[in-house]
């Protein structure tokens, strides 16, 4: 499968702090893939530097084929990239409804818009119960689901999540990593997902990369990953 986002020995940090030490990898398209890796690995950083958040010190980013550097993080919505981000940036004073509506709004298309909404609220059932409800209100489930509809309402192709499963009970991280699979066969959304919930990760992916100071330590289905006991013992802790 073709690879939608190539990092191609991406150098990245702040300031004079080096972080990101060449990393290269693909994400093909329609796929899941997990990024995972101890705290301070520099996942949040890579996520960051692909949403040019942060200027690479060296190497390239292409989507689709083409050069991301210069996009600004506001242009990368239109180029189909979207971004979950950790802390899930739901505005609470505004209900579901309209955080909901904010995702899309800057498509000219009002009634693919209004389609989608529709799409969202069957996609996830409690928040069509709770429509009118204020962001505050929600359980940290709802939440996570609403972040996730309103990234949707742009309609990427590419969707970058970061640490979804945080403050989450295990079997709710379940039920929205599932949904994401679920989206994924239905659309054929392709999937960035970085989590320091290596196990439920690995489990929903197709294809995994470990991130060890800056550097990717390995790269292969996440299947493999997942058995592969040595590994993780090293650079995953469990
Ligand atoms: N704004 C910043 N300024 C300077 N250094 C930073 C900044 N943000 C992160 N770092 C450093 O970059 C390194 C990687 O951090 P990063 O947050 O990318 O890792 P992470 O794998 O996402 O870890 P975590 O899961 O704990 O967030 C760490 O050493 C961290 O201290």
């Amino acid at each position: 499968m073709s690879a939608l986002l190539s990092l191609d020995s991406v150098s990245a940090g702040y300031g004079p702090v080096p972080v990101l030490h060449g990393v290269s990898l693909d994400v093909a398209a329609g796929s899941i893939t997990a990024v995972v890796g101890a705290n301070g690995a520099g996942k949040t950083t890579l996520l960051r530097t692909i949403i040019g958040q942060l200027r690479p010190t060296g190497g390239s980013i292409r989507f689709d084929g083409m050069d991301l550097a210069g996009t600004k993080v506001e242009d990368m919505v239109r180029r189909g990239i979207s971004l979950v981000p950790e802390g899930r940036g739901v505005i609470t004073e505004l209900t579901v409804d309209e955080n909901l509506r904010l995702g899309g709004l800057w498509r000219r298309d009002r009634a693919a818009a209004q389609a989608l909404l529709a799409r969202m609220y069957e996609l996830f059932e409690p928040l069509a119960r709770r429509r009118k409800a204020p962001g505050h209100q929600l359980s940290g489930g709802e939440r996570q689901m609403l972040a996730l509809g309103r990234a949707l309402m742009a309609g990427p192709r590419l969707l970058l999540l970061d640490e979804p499963s945080l403050g989450l009970a295990p079997r709710v991280t379940a039920q929205i990593l599932g949904m994401l699979r679920g989206l994924r066969d239905d659309t054929g959304l392709t999937v960035l997902l970085i989590e320091q919930n290596v196990r439920s990760a690995l489990a929903v992916a197709d294809d995994g990369v470990v991130l060890s100071l800056g550097s990717v330590v390995a790269s292969r289905p996440a299947a493999d990953l997942a058995a592969d006991t040595d590994l993780r013992h090293t650079y995953l802790g469990f």
